[in-house]
Order: structure tokens, then sequence, then C-alpha cells
């Protein structure tokens, strides 16, 4: 603990510039712009009282906060001791902050569609369930978020939601009024219907229920600013497409695949349906790309070769815009442990050929310029007669 050579007590400025340095955990900003900082008393032996209000009782981060606000404080040249107690804020108290977090915009917009947003949005299509898609997905949001960016993932595969766990996301959001503040990991903002469910029940859905869920992540999430925010849609060519055409109609689409040519296939449907959407597919993905041998390291093609080219084609056919394979993720693994772990294989082997491959597809999709291209004008062009 720090002492002033002085032995003065320390100033309340001082102090307040300490406690100006300790984010809220979830909310990512200094408790000192968040409404959090209920009284700071000083006495004239050095010791500091501080009273933070908790966005909710039974708040998972209190300790956190604790411990956060105690170092904080004790670090002030002439602090001798800190005490630290914890508040909860009023109904009031919440809707100022979740108005404040808002930024003033009106309730339920969502974000990522207003004009002038910077945020670039992929939501990951496929055409078959268990091609890799929500493996591609976290891993790719783990390499922007190593690479600094700020990166968000929507598990908008709500029949088979799997992004927590390989990012090793526990617990549940908590909820500030009606936003919801989502957990992270690895330095990835998450949020899953599977947060919401009890246990690991599964969800039966409708498709207006589903839009709304959809809607309410990206609406009703305090998201801030991201840099990339990824969208792991549920396979196929559902609803939850349509409904991310309607939200977001900036988002681009990425396409995953094996090389197989009935996973082709259907990858090439689930993709043409941008078509109909009017968004852009940024490429294709082609997962499960061979497998070296053990034993030789000879590249076992297992699922056949040729599909995301076979892909790509056929979309650059169908949309008449070049759609390139962005790359190509070998079998691993470690790969398939890092899901099974909740660290991604290109945190957890990065120097291996698939996070190699992920690394440098995320290269390219983080890579690009944060813009208006590829955003909705928010026109529609008359129609010809
Ligand atoms: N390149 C790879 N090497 C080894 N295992 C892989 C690879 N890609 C995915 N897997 C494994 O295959 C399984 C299916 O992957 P994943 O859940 O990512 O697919 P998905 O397309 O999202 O499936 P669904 O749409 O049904 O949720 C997982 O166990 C995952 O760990």
């Amino acid at each position: 603990m720090a002492t002033d050579i002085h032995g003065s007590a320390p100033t309340a400025d001082a102090v307040r510039a300490a406690l100006a340095t300790v984010n809220d955990p979830e909310i990512h900003k200094p408790i000192t712009d968040l409404g959090m900082v209920k009284s700071v008393d000083i006495a004239d032996d050095g010791t500091v009282k501080v009273a933070v209000y908790l966005t909710v009782s039974g708040c998972p981060m209190r300790e956190t906060i604790t411990t956060n606000v105690t170092t904080a404080v004790e670090g002030v040249p002439g602090v001798t001791g800190v005490t630290v107690e914890l508040d909860v804020m009023s109904d009031e108290q919440r809707k100022e902050l979740a108005g404040n977090l808002r930024g003033g915009t009106a309730e339920r917009e969502v974000p990522f569609a207003q004009p002038g947003s910077l945020t670039r949005v992929y939501a990951v299509a496929s055409g078959k369930g268990g091609v890799g898609k929500s493996s591609v997905t976290v891993n790719l949001a783990a390499a922007m978020a190593a690479d600094g960016l700020k990166v968000g993932v929507v598990d908008a595969d709500i029949y088979g939601h799997s992004v927590p766990r390989m990012l090793g996301v526990e617990g549940r959001p908590t909820q500030v009024e009606n936003m919801i503040m989502p957990p992270s990991s690895h330095g990835v903002k998450v949020i899953s219907i599977g947060m919401f469910t009890p246990g690991n029940a599964p969800v039966v859905w409708r498709g207006p229920m589903l839009h709304r869920a959809l809607q309410q992540f990206l609406a009703d999430v305090y998201w801030g600013d991201l840099d990339v925010l990824l969208l792991d849609l549920p396979p196929g060519t559902g609803d939850i497409a349509i409904s991310v055409a309607q939200l977001v109609p900036n988002a681009e689409i990425l396409v995953v695949t094996t090389p197989q040519q009935a996973a082709a296939e259907v990858a090439e449907r689930a993709g043409s349906i941008a078509v109909q959407t009017h968004q852009k597919i940024v490429g294709v993905v082609e997962n499960m790309s061979g497998m070296p041998c053990p034993h030789c390291d000879e590249i076992v093609d297992v699922f056949g070769s040729g599909g995301g080219e076979r892909v790509a084609e056929g979309l650059t056919r169908t949309t008449g815009a070049t759609v390139p394979v962005l790359g190509q993720i070998p079998i691993d693994v470690r790969l398939r442990e890092g899901g099974d772990d909740g660290r991604p294989v290109v945190l957890s082997h990065p120097d291996s050929a698939a996070a190699l491959a992920l690394k440098a597809i995320a290269g390219k999709l983080g890579g690009r310029a944060r813009g208006l291209a590829g955003m909705s004008l928010g026109i529609t062009p008359r129609n010809k007669f």
C-alpha cells in the first residue's frame, strides 16, 4: 500500500482520478462515468471508504469490482486503507444508465443497421450442419480480438447453440433495465440463446420468435463500439437468414463448406439466398480440407476436394460479383479439442496449420477498412415496366 511520505491525507481529486481508472467489467467503461460511485469518504488518517452502486442486485461481478476499486484507491499517495461498500442502483438510476449507454438513441434500434455504423457485420452461413461453421466463427472472432479489434459474436444458431462452450463463456448475462450486458471471453463479447434457456433444453421456436430473439440480440445487447460483429447462423436457408437480411441489410455473408460435393451444393444454395436478399457474399471458407496423416504427413482428402472452389464459382455465377475462396482449413484434432475446452485453436496452437489458415482469413476480414462500403443506402430501385 502506498503511503504519502509527508503523511498527509489523500485528496478527493486523486481518489476520483483513481476511481476513473476502474472499468465496470461488463460495460467496459469507467465506473465514474456510469454513475456507479455513490460516495467517497476520506478520513484524516488516510483511510478511504468508497460506496459503489452495482447495476443489479446479486451482480456476478461484485467481487471483481470490489477488488479493482480497492487496488486503484490503494495506489493513491496518502491512502492508508480502503473499504468498499456495495449498494444497488434504483430503477430510476438503471433507466438513466440504460439511456446513457444507448447514447440517446431510441430503444429497439439495431445500431449496426444505422447509417454511419462502421461495424462490419459478417453472417456466417452453411448449407449443412456440422461443417464447422461455429468453429470457424469463434476462431475468426478470437483471432481478430487477438489482433486488437473489438469483436462481438451473436450465436444465432438457435437450434445448435455451441458458441459459448467453444469460447469458454459461462453464466448468464446481466440485465440493466432492458439492456443485456454480453459476457466476454478471449476479448470477444458473446450472446447466445443458450444463455437464456434452462440447462441444455432444446429450443423449439417458430419463425416470429426467432426474429424477435435476433432483434433483441442486436438491439437490446450493449455491444459498445464494435469493429466486427459475427453472426453464427443456423445451417440452411431458414427464417433466421431472412431476419438477418431485414435487421442488418448491410451484413455480408461468409459461406462455410467442406470439400465434399454434396456439402458444396447445399452451401451454394444457402449462399444464393443472398441474391434474393440483396446481400453481399464476402467469400467462401473451405473447412475440413484434408487431414495431414499423423504418420507420414501426407494429406488425406477425407471429404474429397474442390468444394470451396465449386461453391465460390457457383456463387460468382449466381451473384454476378466475384466471390473468392478466403481460405482452406485442414482437419486438426486440436481444433476440435479447442472447441470442447473453450480455447480456440488460434490461441491454443497458434502455429498449427489450421490456426494459420484461420488467422489468415481473420486478417482478410478484420483488416478491411471500416467504412460505408457494402452498406444499404436505404434506396429501393424502381421496377421498370
Ligand atoms: N477443421 C476441423 N478439424 C477437426 N475438427 C473440426 C474441424 N472443424 C470442425 N470440427 C469439429 O466438427 C464438429 C462440428 O463443428 P461445428 O459445431 O463448428 O459445426 P457447425 O457447422 O457449426 O455445426 P451446426 O451448424 O450443426 O452447429 C465439432 O466437434 C468441431 O470441433
